[in-house]
């Protein structure tokens, strides 16, 4: 096995993970992309990072890229002597617009690239259940690999499938990001371990009719995003998020809590549209709200 000469680039999108009741299973990409850059050198891990997590990430083995470069490295059989990693980072760490898997897929990814004739070696199949694994479940890492909208799961024996689903152009997104971080993994700790079943039917219907709305019903969105599996439960982490997504819905505006929080999503139609605009108009103060695109396409070398 040998190491390809010069640089390799990735963009990789921001998801949203959960859109309501899909939890662990659904999940959206969107416009706003991490780039990243890697390059094979003598010896040594140079690690370098611009915007969200700088001077706050480890930038030693630690680091979420070069652990995931490090076990797509391991799969395919060889360690490069040194490793130079270049990060400019826009999605927010934390906030429940899948920092996390994107930092793993681009760095599956830049492994990958930097190993000539990889792509023949670990096909779209293999990298997403690599990723998935490090995340521990698919809902995100699925959309950053694949673009657009994606359901996805863990069959019995482990391994993890993906299953693109088709968006009506008119979909857009408005991202209200609060300015703390709620970990997901202090979000998962408030999940019970059983629910009701009447709770799991009821997400089990919405699930599959927000599938229908997404795919072109945009008027079935705000009962098809109805939860009761997880956005209530993770109230004490994200008060005000969950307050915001209550006066949006009932204001008739399907608003779910993003991914494991604390970013509260909100669909629209067109990120220019007048209703994006008065979403923005919403923005609580110390916020950042952000109108989004969905991103047709998943990673992409740059
Ligand atoms: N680009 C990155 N480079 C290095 N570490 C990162 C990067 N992005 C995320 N991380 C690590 O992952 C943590 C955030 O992951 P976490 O799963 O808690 O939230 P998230 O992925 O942003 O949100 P969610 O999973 O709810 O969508 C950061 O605090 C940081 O430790
Ligand atoms: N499905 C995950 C998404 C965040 O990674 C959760 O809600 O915990």
């Amino acid at each position: 096995m040998t190491f390809v000469d010069g640089p390799v680039r990735v963009r990789v999108p921001a998801t949203s993970a959960n859109l309501g009741p899909g939890f662990d299973t659904l999940g959206l990409a969107l416009d706003l992309r991490d780039e990243l850059e890697a390059e094979v050198i003598a010896d040594g891990l140079l690690v370098e990072v611009s915007g969200y997590g700088a001077g706050q990430v480890p930038l030693d083995e630690r680091h979420l890229v070069v652990r995931a470069m490090r076990a797509t490295f391991d799969r395919l059989g060889k360690q490069p002597t040194g490793l130079r990693l270049t990060c400019k980072n826009v999605i927010p760490h934390a906030r429940g617009l899948g920092s996390s898997s994107a930092a793993i897929v681009a760095g599956v990814w830049l492994a990958r690239e930097l190993v000539a004739g990889g792509r023949l070696l670990l096909d779209e199949a293999a990298l997403l259940d690599l990723a998935a694994q490090l995340e521990g479940h698919p809902d995100n890492v699925a959309p950053a690999l694949l673009g657009g909208f994606v359901i996805s799961g863990q069959d019995a024996d482990g391994s993890f499938w993906a299953v693109p689903a088709g968006v009506d152009p008119r979909i857009s997104a408005v991202v209200f990001v609060p300015s703390s971080p709620v970990s997901t993994e202090a979000a998962r700790g408030l999940l019970p371990a059983e629910v009701p079943h009447a709770d799991a039917a009821a997400n089990a219907g919405r699930t599959a009719l927000l599938v229908a709305a997404l795919s072109g019903r945009p008027e079935e969105l705000l009962r098809a995003t109805e939860d009761r599996l997880h956005q209530s439960y993770r109230r004490s982490a994200m008060p005000e998020s969950l307050a915001l997504v209550e006066a949006l819905r009932a204001d008739g505006v399907p608003a779910v809590i993003s991914g494991a929080g604390p970013t509260v999503l909100a669909f629209a139609d067109g990120p220019d549209s007048a209703a994006t605009e008065a979403l923005l108009a919403r923005c609580p103060q110390g916020w950042g709200g952000l109108a989004l695109a969905v991103s047709d396409t998943g990673a992409v070398s740059a």
